[in-house]
């Protein structure tokens, strides 16, 4: 459904180039769980905006239904770390969430934006918040906000960039679950990436590791973990350890490359 094929990145700045991902290559099904773990700098970021059409990539190409992705596709969502920057503080929750509908690619009727906002903030679990603005919510309740906001869109893929880096752990463990159950209920495809093994371990059903930049596949792992997850019982099933183990080791294996590569 969605193929990475021998994508690389080269960053030029005036004289100055940085290859960021040499060659990447996997796909993703659809329905599929996939997290992207590596090295700090292995170019996480950097093929998420290749994969959401926001960066061409230097070489190789990211295709969507056999077609090539040139710009941010009908079909995608994006949510990011830094939900402070992603909602316009000046308009409520409703308003944050319906107006993307309304305006952006999808130019929604206001009956069915409205009936698609409705769900996406129950799903989130932000009923009664329609109309509080976003510095009246907590960090963990804005992040809902940004994902009832992809969620409304009705995407077929959502890609998320490090969504829960910036709240506390608690609610990182409720956000992880909440993505879990909307994935579910709405039958979405969803690409995560993270810096956390755990996270990935936990909400993936298959894990590609970067190696180091610039980044090619280390390895492709599939993560077959019984479903539904659970903080509790997943986190302690002895399967559980030898995967995140491995991811571990993945990412810390010595980079065998030259070093002028
Ligand atoms: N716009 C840019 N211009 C030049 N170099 C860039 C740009 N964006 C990223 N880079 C470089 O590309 C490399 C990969 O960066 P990227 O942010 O994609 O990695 P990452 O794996 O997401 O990093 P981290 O885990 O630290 O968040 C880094 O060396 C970074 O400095």
């Amino acid at each position: 459904m969605l193929e990475v094929s021998g994508v690389g990145v080269t960053y030029a700045r005036g004289a100055t180039t940085t290859k960021a991902i040499d060659k990447l290559d996997f796909t993703v099904s659809a329905g599929e769980f996939v997290g992207i773990v590596g090295p700090s700098g292995a170019g996480k970021t950097t093929l998420l905006k290749c994969m959401s059409g926001l960066l061409r990539p230097t070489s190789g190409a990211v295709v969507l239904h056999g077609r090539e992705i040139t710009q941010p596709p009908l079909e995608m969502a994006v949510v990011f770390q830094d939900y402070s920057r992603s909602l316009y503080p000046w308009f409520d929750v409703q308003r944050n969430v319906v107006l993307p509908l309304r305006h952006g690619g999808r130019k929604m009727a206001k009956d069915a934006a409205l009936a698609a906002t409705a769900e996406a903030i129950k799903a989130v679990g932000l009923e009664g918040f329609e109309e509080h603005h976003p510095w009246q919510l907590s960090g963990g309740m804005q992040q809902r906000v940004a994902i009832a906001r992809a969620l409304a869109y009705q995407p077929e893929i959502l890609l998320m960039d490090e969504p829960f880096a910036s709240v506390d752990a608690q609610t990182r463990a409720e956000l992880e679950d909440l993505v879990l159950q909307v994935r579910e209920q709405f039958g979405i495809t969803i690409v995560l990436v993270t810096h956390d093994i755990d996270e990935a371990v936990y909400m993936s059903d298959t894990v590609v590791v970067l190696s180091r930049p610039p980044s090619t596949v280390q390895e492709i792992l599939t993560i077959d973990l019984p479903k539904p997850r659970h903080q509790a019982t997943t986190k302690t099933l002895p399967e559980y350890g030898k995967l995140r183990t491995r991811v571990y080791e993945s990412i810390m294996v010595p980079d065998s490359r030259p070093a002028s590569v």
